[in-house]
């Protein structure tokens, strides 16, 4: 089924002590399904609590107090679970470290196979899929890759077993937080493009939070701007980019275009 996914008035604490903090506040935005949402911001905006959030996979002292998610054909609360409850597996995840993302001490295929397990797939037909993924991600000679360890990977080949992982329990929607910002500037391009391939071929519904305006710029149309935990404004690339309204997004753009000069 495909689904795009609306957000509505997230609202998201941290506990420090007695007191309690808003890192997410009133944060809403919409993507239709088969879209790809980039959601921007400076280092501690609130990008990852809002996809957390989403998810259910909030740090322990944090919590949803106040939102709600649309996806599936359903308007749910937003509450610990996130979607989860929407169904098994229907939003995948992938996040920055690819490395802290994998269990060091099982064999890659083991682990995507696990996961096919997991989404109901028996013992035949997970091994046949978990070497699928792994070749729909693009690794060479997946069969060998399967039997090595993590810390046997390149750092770009482990990005994409991460993403395997995502993709073994059918997600419709798939959130990205950071998913190239470990990698080395050459790898982060292949791996976006792949991100784009996957979108195009499996028609999921994308959110990709980084703090890179290009990274962002290169795979999705639309984007929402947050600074401190709020949305400073929203809208197509285009229109951000040529018109910016805040001058946060001014600032954003400045340095994106001044990065695109000093390439080579
Ligand atoms: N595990 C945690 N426990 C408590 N507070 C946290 C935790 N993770 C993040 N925060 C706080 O929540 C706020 C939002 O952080 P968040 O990680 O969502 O920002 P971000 O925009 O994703 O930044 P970055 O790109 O640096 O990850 C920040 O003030 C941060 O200090």
């Amino acid at each position: 089924m495909s689904t795009g996914l609306r957000v509505d008035g997230l609202r998201v604490t941290v506990r420090s002590g007695a007191a309690e903090r808003t890192v997410v506040d009133d944060v809403s935005f919409a993507v239709e399904a088969g879209g790809a949402l980039g959601i921007v911001g400076e280092s501690g905006s609130g990008k990852s609590m809002t996809l957390r959030a989403v998810i259910g996979l909030l740090p322990e002292r944090a919590r949803v107090t106040a939102g709600t998610a649309t996806a599936f054909g359903a308007t749910r609360t937003l509450g610990p679970r996130g979607l989860r409850d929407a169904g098994p597996g229907h939003v995948g995840m992938v996040f920055q470290d690819p490395l802290s993302a994998l269990d060091p001490l099982t064999r890659v295929g083991a682990q995507v196979r696990e996961v096919c397990r997991v989404a109901g797939d028996g013992r035949r037909s997970a091994r046949e899929r978990a070497t699928a993924l792994l070749e729909q991600v693009g690794l060479p000679d997946p069969d060998d890759l399967a039997r090595r360890y993590p810390h046997e990977l390149s750092g770009g080949q482990r990005q994409r077993v991460v993403i395997a992982l995502a993709l073994a329990a059918r997600p419709r929607i798939l959130l990205c937080d950071e998913p190239t910002t470990a990698l080395d500037v050459t790898v982060q391009a292949t791996i976006l493009r792949l991100l784009a391939d996957l979108r195009r071929e499996l028609g999921l519904t994308v959110v990709l939070v980084s703090h890179d305006l290009a990274v962002v710029t290169s795979l999705c149309a639309s984007l929402t701007v947050l600074r401190h935990g709020r949305v400073t404004e929203a809208g197509t690339v285009t229109d951000l980019l040529t018109a910016p309204r805040h001058p946060y997004t001014r600032e954003l753009s400045d340095a994106a275009r001044a990065l695109e000069l000093e390439a080579p």
